[in-house]
């Protein structure tokens, strides 16, 4: 269970890169850390990693501070901190030499597999190659909780799939633990099962991505149907977009009862993810037992 409570991160005498952000999230799961640019989401994968002390409260893997847990933890920053002088092999033997347990075997075929040869020079690899070495690295530390900061920025669709299917298989073959933070919101859909989300240096969301799909419903409807207030019926208003004539409404259902002026759609982990984002006061937080319903 990798939990916080409290947690802060202050930069300098004023500015909160974070602030009173408290979860759990049970092993196993695979989470998305998702916010506007600005949100905190690196600074939330910092404190897990144990690069940065919290401010303020704590972050614990299985109850211990993850400062003390460092070599259960992989991390991938968004600058990827590789040797350039060094070859894909000897990277591989750096990551054996200074992580126990590491799975040099599993990273080298990992690679080649990517069509990343071992006497490849690091400064020779283009960007998104380097990225798939750094996360090939993080994964052959057989960690218990893996940290990826923007994995997806640099790499192409293909290297996206690539990689969300190697994170779920990473995850059903050891039971880790995985946060990946990205702005690729359709990616994470398909891989992860649990959602952080930042704004504004505060968690706003925080839930199962089934739990929160499936409690939530677009309205569209006569812009007179929405008076503009907190609730549609007994259903809850988390944002409203209007125009003259529509409205169109993301709410929190509360039963299958709706006004038949509206017509009442399914949402996905991009609707939801908008709809909070564009209304930074209404907030989402289950308790540790409904993230590991
Ligand atoms: N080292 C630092 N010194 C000062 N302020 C910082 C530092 N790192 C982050 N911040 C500030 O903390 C806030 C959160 O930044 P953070 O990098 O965590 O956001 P983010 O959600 O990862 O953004 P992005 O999507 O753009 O990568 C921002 O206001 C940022 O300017």
């Amino acid at each position: 269970m990798l939990d916080a409570t409290g947690l802060g991160k202050r930069y300098g005498r004023r500015r909160w890169g974070l602030r009173d952000c408290s979860f759990a999230v049970p092993a196993g799961r695979v989470v998305a850390v998702v916010g506007a640019n600005g949100a905190g989401k690196s600074t939330l994968l910092r404190l897990a990693a144990g690069l940065t002390r919290p401010t303020e409260g704590v972050i614990r893997l299985d109850g211990t501070p993850v400062h003390r847990a460092l070599s259960r933890i992989a991390y991938v920053g968004q600058a990827k901190p590789l040797y350039g002088g060094f070859t894909v092999a000897e990277t591989i033997r750096f990551g054996r030499a200074t992580n126990p347990g590491f799975d040099a075997r599993g990273t080298e075929a990992r690679l080649n597999d990517l069509g990343i040869a071992p006497k490849c020079r690091i400064s020779r690899l283009s960007g998104g190659r380097r990225t798939q070495v750094a996360i090939a690295l993080a994964l052959g530390k057989r960690a218990d909780v893996v940290l990826l900061d923007e994995p997806m920025a640099d790499l192409d669709p293909l290297a996206r799939l690539a990689l969300m299917g190697e994170l779920m298989t990473t995850v059903e073959e050891r039971g880790c633990t995985v946060l990946v933070s990205s702005h690729a919101l359709t990616e994470l859909a398909d891989v992860c099962d649990t959602l952080l989300l930042c704004n504004d240096g505060a968690l706003q969301v925080v839930g199962g991505i089934d739990d929160l799909v499936t409690s939530h419903r677009v309205l569209v409807g006569p812009a007179e149907a929405y008076g503009g207030g907190a609730r549609i019926g007994e259903h809850a208003v988390v944002s409203a977009r209007t125009t003259p004539r529509q409205a169109t409404v993301l709410v929190r259902v509360r039963s299958d009862t709706f006004d038949p002026r509206w017509a009442v759609h399914e949402v996905s982990l991009t609707d939801v993810v908008l709809g909070y984002l564009r209304s930074p006061g209404t907030t989402v937080v289950a308790g540790p037992a409904e993230v590991a319903a």
